[in-house]
């Protein structure tokens, strides 16, 4: 079974349509890295995947279950991008908070992972640093055992290093759990190394999901002179560049390319990403009636 089902999910606001048709599949336990630009809907999607809104058409399941309804609201875990704690509460308080709230609260985990990054447990919320407070927000949400963690830009308060433990740690979770994470994030380099999984959303629909490896097999990075340019033809190209006479193109492959005029290497998540943003109009790989079947 899916972790996480989405078939022809569309989202309107008044008269606006900000998800269009769309559809995507995660198999449990990936680490799902989603990305777009500003304004793509990525935050509305994690808020339909979350339970918290309603889509206007579609459906979404998290392992089965309708995240909206009474039996999903433990399947799924949310950290919204404000991280909502208050700041009158001290760490001890929100801690209690969640515990009462939430049947599965790993408490002891709560409490050894805070100890770990020297978080005070008497210190109030609205004191702590921006980083600690996305720390114990993160830490509050994993506690909560869901099958499916939502985190919505997790590092935008983070330092280098703040970033680096955070994955590592998220990493670790997710391995030992079992857990399925997604991330929506715009700095490329963090989902590099930890995710397998890619759901790109481009003004509100799917652009690109599917799991990293068939993602990166499936394209490819050319170097050449453009005046060998036909060879690509037979293949869609993504995005192209270079200067002068040198060419160099992100090919969504249709079958083997063989031309030993052009240097070819496997694209690294980051490039395939960028590609496909600046062209936005690039096909969608797979279609949505193949991921949704
Ligand atoms: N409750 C709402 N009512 C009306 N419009 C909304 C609402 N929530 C989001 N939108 C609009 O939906 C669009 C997508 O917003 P969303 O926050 O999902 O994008 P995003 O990809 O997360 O952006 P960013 O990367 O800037 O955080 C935006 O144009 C936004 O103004």
């Amino acid at each position: 079974m899916s972790a996480i089902l989405a078939t022809r999910v569309g989202q309107r606001f008044g008269n606006r349509w900000v998800l269009r048709q769309c559809s995507f599949t995660v198999p449990a336990g990936r680490v799902v890295g989603l990305v777009g630009p500003n304004g793509a809907g990525k935050t509305t999607l994690l808020r339909v995947l979350a339970g918290l809104l309603r889509p206007t058409e579609g459906a979404v399941r998290l392992s089965g279950r309708d995240p909206a309804g009474a039996e999903g609201l433990a399947t799924v875990a949310f950290l919204a991008q404000s991280k909502p704690l208050y700041p009158r509460f001290t760490v001890d308080d929100a801690v209690r908070f969640c515990r009462e709230l939430n049947p599965r609260f790993d408490e002891p985990f709560t409490r050894d992972r805070l100890d770990r990054l020297e978080i005070p447990a008497a210190q109030r919320i609205g004191r702590l640093s921006g980083g600690q407070r996305a720390q114990v927000a993160l830490t509050l949400a994993l506690a909560k055992r869901a099958d499916v963690i939502l985190l919505d830009e997790p590092m935008a308060d983070l330092d280098p290093l703040g970033r680096s433990d955070v994955m590592r740690d998220l990493m670790a979770v997710a391995a030992e759990r079992g857990l399925t994470v997604v991330l929506s994030s715009h700095v490329l380099a963090d989902l590099e190394d930890s995710c397998d999984h890619l759901v790109m959303v481009h003004r509100g629909r799917i652009q690109l999901a599917g799991d990293v490896d068939d993602l990166r097999a499936a394209h490819l990075a050319v170097d050449g002179l453009r005046e060998h340019a036909a060879a690509l033809a037979r293949h869609d190209v993504v995005a192209e560049g270079g200067a002068g006479r040198q060419a160099t193109a992100l090919l969504r492959l249709n079958g083997r390319f063989v031309d030993p005029r052009w240097a070819t290497r496997a694209p690294s998540l980051e490039e395939i990403v960028l590609a496909y943003l600046r062209n936005p109009d690039a096909a969608t790989l797979p279609g949505p009636e193949l991921v949704s079947s």
